[in-house]
């Protein structure tokens, strides 16, 4: 099987190298060789290698300066993954796309389910809501998994910014008012590993929108406070945490209050579910390469 997988270097696609290696050929294409802005890369790409599977795991997720960068973020995240599903329906191929909690307002009281109508507070949750629709408008096998709050020990994300700034700062204010479940890369690339196999081995299509992010929730803040407990028992935490609202922390884009997705359409249609997300991070920092990274960053602070 030929597995083509948009981008090279990001959290989820690395992620998704690893653990598709030994289900065929995994072609990871870097922004370089197919640039998700460029319709005419994107078709030449894929009429060359003909794949058996596209996944696209890239996306402008910048999303602050997706405020400002509008049409960046749609030409990437809506026009781009349209022209993906015109072209794997053309080869006849399912297309794999992950979406985002963005594209919620937050003001529902529980968790959001697939039904639940988008309204996205920013230019980057409609530019993702608008490739959801791309995708959807072309007949074809599309799955469209939407995940909330990613991290990885690679890349740019909350974990390793957190990592950092409670190794150097004294003080450290943390949201506590935006309510979501951090999601691990690597869990979903697992649960993606899963629902491939079996559309592979002809027991299901790779059809349809779920929600699909750890189980349970937190805030940033009880995030944060996660991590800081992890360095604290290895020696290397400096800061004190302080809960603040997001209103006192104002940034470019608006953020959804409640991030919460309910994944019980994945677990009732594939009978898959995402770890919790205390294990997953605990996984995670416990993983050999976490190890290492937390020794190269302690033994920087000493130097
Ligand atoms: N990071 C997060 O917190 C969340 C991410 N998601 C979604 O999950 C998916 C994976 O996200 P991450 O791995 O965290 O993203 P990431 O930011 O780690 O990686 C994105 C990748 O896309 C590539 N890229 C950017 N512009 C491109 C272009 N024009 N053409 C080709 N490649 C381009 C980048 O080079 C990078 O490799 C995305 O669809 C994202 O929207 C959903 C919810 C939260």
């Amino acid at each position: 099987m030929k597995i083509l997988i948009t981008g090279s270097r990001g959290q989820l696609t690395r992620e998704l190298q690893l653990e598709l290696a030994g289900d065929g050929k995994v072609l990871a294409l870097g922004h370089n060789v197919l640039d998700l802005a460029d319709p005419a890369q994107i078709r030449e790409q894929v009429r060359l290698l003909r794949p058996d599977l596209i996944i696209n795991a890239a996306a402008y997720t910048a999303v602050d300066p997706a405020e400002r960068e509008r049409e960046q973020a749609f030409a990437v995240n809506a026009r781009g993954p349209g022209v993906l599903a015109e072209e794997a329906a053309r080869l006849g191929v399912p297309l794999v796309h992950y979406s985002t909690d963005y594209v919620f307002d937050g003001r529902k009281a529980g968790a959001y389910i697939e039904q639940d109508p988008p309204r996205p507070l920013g230019v980057y949750g409609a530019s993702k809501l608008a490739g959801e629709q791309a995708i959807q408008a072309v007949a074809g096998e599309q799955l469209i998994l939407r995940t909330s709050w990613v991290y990885s020990l690679h890349g740019k994300n909350f974990l390793l910014t957190m990592q950092r700034l409670l190794q150097e700062r004294d003080e450290l204010s943390v949201v506590a008012d935006e309510i979501g479940a951090p999601t691990w890369a690597r869990s979903i690339a697992r649960t993606t590993g899963a629902m491939i196999r079996r559309w592979r081995d002809g027991q299901r299509p790779l059809e349809g929108l779920y929600h699909l992010s750890a189980e349970g929730e937190t805030s940033w803040y009880g995030f944060a406070c996660s991590i800081a407990e992890h360095l604290q028992n290895q020696g290397t935490l400096r800061a004190r945490i302080e809960p603040i609202r997001s209103c006192d922390y104002p940034t470019a884009a608006q953020r959804p209050l409640n991030s919460r997705l309910d994944c019980s359409r994945l677990q009732r249609d594939w009978d898959l579910q995402l770890p919790d997300w205390e294990s997953a991070l605990h996984e995670c920092l416990n993983a050999p390469c976490a190890i290492q990274l937390a020794r190269h960053a302690a033994l920087q602070q000493s130097l």
